[in-house]
């Protein structure tokens, strides 16, 4: 299987949605490429929650084609999305708070001795903190304990840095990432995002909601605006600019903005 940067790994043709008469996707496309970051974008209610959603099989389209690799699937809920590689980290990061980083990176998908995931096995701690080492250091996530420390005690940006070291970690395809910086401060933030471009730097397809522009301006190839359920816009970072963005997502047209 190619992994090349630039493949399209995974694709929305024409998703819909309703929500009784709300019109949550109203037929939506989309292409992640491996390799990019892309921000997804757009006013509250622009539907990037749904599309995502749909995406990482946490709901069913009403129509529409999911194609992963080049082929059509279906998504019977988020377990079928990770066995493909499509990783979520969500905005209440879903960590157990009382446990340590390492139980956190492997939760639900511990090592044992012999192998992943054989049920009643001997829990392998050294190999678990072996590797979580190797992938906290590659993607430059600093944090002031691997074993001991519940992630609870940890400070906001910590915590999402083990989120999303726990989500890189599986994701070989693609890995969405809803507001991830949404309640950091600018380190953590700017720390949040180097770690975002890494991953997609691996050959992943990252997908980054977010309403904070300037960190669309940092680290996105390609930005994606969304409004009352459709793409409006899908474009490169050189083509960006703000002013722009912020019309497209407003529904302004261009030149109206100010
Ligand atoms: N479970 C639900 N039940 C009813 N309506 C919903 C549900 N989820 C989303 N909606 C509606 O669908 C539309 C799109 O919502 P969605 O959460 O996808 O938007 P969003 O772009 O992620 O917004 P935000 O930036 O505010 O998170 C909105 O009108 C929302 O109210």
């Amino acid at each position: 299987m190619s992994t090349a940067a630039g493949e399209v790994v995974l694709e929305a043709r024409g998703l819909r949605k309703h929500y009784g008469p709300v019109v949550a996707a109203a037929g939506m496309d989309l292409e992640i490429r491996r390799g990019e970051v892309m921000a997804l974008v757009g006013d509250n209610g622009a539907g990037k929650s749904t599309l995502v959603k749909m995406l990482s099989g946490a709901i069913r389209p009403d129509a529409g084609e999911i194609v992963h690799r080049g082929r059509a699937i279906q998504l019977h809920g988020p377990h079928d999305a990770r066995e493909r590689g499509i990783e979520t980290t969500y905005q209440d990061l879903a960590l157990a708070p009382n446990r340590d980083v390492i139980a956190n990176l492997y939760l639900g998908r511990e090592i044992v001795r012999g192998g992943l995931l054989k049920p009643l096995g001997i829990l392998d701690r050294r190999e678990m903190t072996r590797r979580a080492t190797d992938q906290l250091s590659r993607l430059g996530v600093r944090l002031p304990a691997l074993t001991g420390t519940p992630v609870g005690r940890m400070s906001g940006g910590q915590q999402q840095g083990v989120a999303v070291a726990r989500a890189a970690s599986w994701a070989t395809d693609v890995l969405f990432m809803d507001e991830p910086t949404a309640a950091l401060g600018v380190r953590q933030s700017e720390a949040v995002l180097q770690v975002a471009r890494r991953i997609a730097q691996s050959g992943v397809g990252v997908v980054l909601i977010t309403h904070i522009m300037p960190h669309v301006m940092e680290v996105a190839d390609r930005v994606v605006v969304l409004r009352h359920g459709r793409k409006v816009a899908d474009m490169t970072a050189a083509e960006l600019r703000q002013d722009r963005l912020i019309a497209l997502m407003a529904g302004y047209e261009e030149g109206e903005a100010a």
